[in-house]
């Protein structure tokens, strides 16, 4: 079965490189100004041009408003927005329509009550995405680098196409995949040396580590 690999919150070409060549399938950038993942729409538009016909490009944004998915979307030019706010299926719904662009919508979970709130969104977005709740006190809604139980995930509709998300890292990515058998996984802060700081050896070792658990072997 294939499986989806996002690598978010890329701001160079350097770290950009290493994502496409270890096999990713959708790179991310963070447009939500409290982020340390922070980039501007141009130079989010000249690193999803280096990744064109390789890997699709996600616009990440939380509760932006038309004027910022504006300059987004004409500036950066992604393939996906990934709505990681309080949007609600009539945003969601709205932003497809006046973009043309897929959305990815995205749900902080804890616990099974949690998977519920994605029903009045079936249908209307095209793609799911589960990280775990911000911690007490964060500032930022995804990239805590947390994770939440993925067991959680054998609840799901198996025909829904969704990615597991939050504090994913080399040593434990082949825990997820072997208790959720997700169709999508995505990482941030698991491959960075410090907050916004992507690590060329710790993005290559987290590809390592995917092949070996897929492949049923040690990384
Ligand atoms: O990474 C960020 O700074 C961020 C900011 C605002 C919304 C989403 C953000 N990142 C998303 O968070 C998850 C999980 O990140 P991590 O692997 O736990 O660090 C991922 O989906 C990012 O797209």
């Amino acid at each position: 079965m294939s499986l989806d690999i996002k690598i978010c919150g890329l701001k160079t070409l350097e770290t950009l490189a290493v994502a496409l060549d270890g096999g990713a399938s959708h790179v991310g950038f963070i447009f939500f100004a409290k982020s340390p993942r922070y980039v501007e729409p141009d130079l989010a538009g000249r690193l999803r041009e280096a990744a064109r016909g390789r890997a699709k490009a996600v616009a990440v944004v939380v509760n932006a408003d038309d004027a910022f998915l504006d300059r987004i979307v004409s500036e950066t030019k992604p393939d996906m927005l990934q709505l990681h706010g309080r949007e609600t299926p009539e945003r969601v719904a709205e932003v497809k329509a006046r973009y043309g662009l897929p959305a990815m919508k995205a749900f902080s979970v804890s616990e099974s009550a949690d998977l519920d709130r994605i029903a009045p969104y079936r249908g209307i977005a095209d793609r799911f995405l589960f990280d775990a709740k911000p911690p007490k006190g964060s500032e930022l809604p995804g990239g805590n680098g947390v994770s939440f139980d993925w067991r959680l995930l054998r609840e799901l509709d198996p025909k829904l196409d969704y990615l597991l998300s939050g504090g994913l890292n080399a040593e434990n990515v082949g825990e997820a995949l072997a208790l959720a058998g997700p169709p999508g996984i995505d990482i941030s802060s698991g491959v960075e040396s410090a907050p916004g700081v992507k690590d060329v050896g710790l993005i290559d070792g987290f590809f390592r580590a995917v092949g070996a658990a897929r492949a049923g072997r040690a990384a």
